[in-house]
């Protein structure tokens, strides 16, 4: 999920900001017993407020589900590829199913990688419903007899990774000094869940990059509430951008998931959760092992915890305790995130959220939404030609 207009790459560079070096890993089993938790609600403080990402170790999803999900994801991107168009992205108003290689617009740049988007299986909206409730809808799944058990395989990952999801807001919550129900009222019931599956190819050596690398996924902030990535192979790439705007690297650590926050849940929280910015920089040595053997395509695997798309200024009632709010030091992050606050709820989160997609996804927009897409990208323009 990327953000709509992004210029959100970090022009920050001064280097006396404190700023973090490397990504805090949490163990989950610690949250678990009475004596270690308050221990790991201190460390989860200290990473929503500080850092915006953590790798959480030991996560209460099966090793099983995960090896099935993976195993069962690699043989979709086998599939040849009129079999992936037979479920390509276009065909949904839902935006689910397979994107093709550099379909998808991040930064205003097309992503080297190819995907399948696949979500909580909901029924598609009534027609009195507002249009943005198309973001819901049912998925597009590939052929069972091509590829027997899958569907099997991403609806249990999806249920297990909802339950921790559930678990982890929770946890969440009491970080900050609020009951462990206080967010309840920001979900659905069911709720969406979109489950991103990714493959990053090897990109052309021919083509000289600037010092960034090669794009994989542009700078972007995530969206929704938390994301849950599982980086299936053992390629580096993925990159945090700091406060100083240094970018750190996130590399994949054995059971692991990386946890981040997205712009809903900083605006929610008034910004003492931070949103931030991250990539995937596609550099040859990152494909090769420490034997110079190739790893071949890189895989992630992120799943975007949703938040109810009716939520407005109106119906939110989460209030953070200002003993908390006093943590974060820097009041231009208290106001930006008040800006972003009044700005994706001030009608529904449901309305901005379509137009992000239909941004990131122009073939959909055309299709489905077109008067939405023109509107779109003349914003763009506008915003660009003020820059
Ligand atoms: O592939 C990754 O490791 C991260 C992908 C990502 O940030 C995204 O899809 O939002
Ligand atoms: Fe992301």
């Amino acid at each position: 999920m990327v953000i709509y207009f992004t210029n959100q790459t970090g022009n920050t560079t001064d280097a006396s900001v404190s700023s973090f070096t490397s990504i805090p890993v949490l163990d989950y089993t610690q949250a678990l017993s009475p004596t270690t938790k308050p221990k790991f609600l201190a460390q989860l403080r200290d990473a929503l407020i500080n850092v915006g990402f953590l790798y959480l170790q030991n996560p209460p999803v099966s090793v099983a589900t995960q090896d099935a999900l993976t195993q069962k994801g690699f043989e979709l991107f086998r599939q040849p590829l009129e079999k992936k168009l037979e479920i390509e992205m276009v065909n949904s108003p839902h935006f689910l199913g397979y994107s093709r290689l550099g379909a998808e617009i991040t930064a205003l740049k097309s992503d080297h990688r190819e995907q399948f988007d696949f979500a909580t299986e909901l029924p598609a909206p009534g027609p009195d419903e507002p249009l943005y409730r198309n973001i819901c809808g049912p998925n597009q799944w590939p052929d069972e007899t091509a590829i027997p058990g899958f569907r099997q395989a991403t609806e249990e990952y999806l249920s297990e990774v909802d339950a921790l999801s559930a678990s982890f807001t929770a946890l969440i919550a009491e970080s900050l000094d609020l009951p462990p129900t206080a967010m309840d009222g920001v979900f659905d019931e069911p709720q969406q869940h979109k489950l991103k599956l990714i493959k990053y190819p090897l990109p052309p050596s021919d083509q000289t990059s600037d010092g960034a690398g090669f794009q994989g996924v542009g700078a972007h902030k995530d969206s929704g509430f938390l994301t849950f990535l599982l980086q299936a192979t053992p390629h580096r790439g993925l990159e945090v951008q700091n406060k100083a705007g240094e970018w750190v690297s996130a590399p994949p650590l054995p059971n692991t998931f990386v946890v981040n926050i997205g712009r809903a849940l900083e605006a929610l929280t008034g910004g003492v959760c931070t949103a931030t910015t991250h990539r995937v920089s596609l550099r040859q040595e990152y494909f090769i092992d420490a034997d110079g053997k190739p790893l071949g395509p890189r895989y992630s695997f992120p799943v975007f915890q949703g938040v109810s798309m009716d939520l407005s200024a109106e119906n939110i009632t989460l209030v953070v305790p200002d003993h908390i709010r006093d943590l974060v030091k820097d009041d231009k992050v208290k106001s930006d995130a008040e800006a972003t606050f009044n700005k994706m709820f001030k009608t529904s989160i449901g309305e901005g959220t379509l137009v992000a997609r239909v941004t990131s996804h122009q073939d959909v927009g055309q299709r489905w939404y077109p008067d939405i897409l023109a509107k779109a990208l003349q914003g763009q323009k506008d915003f660009v030609s003020k820059q």
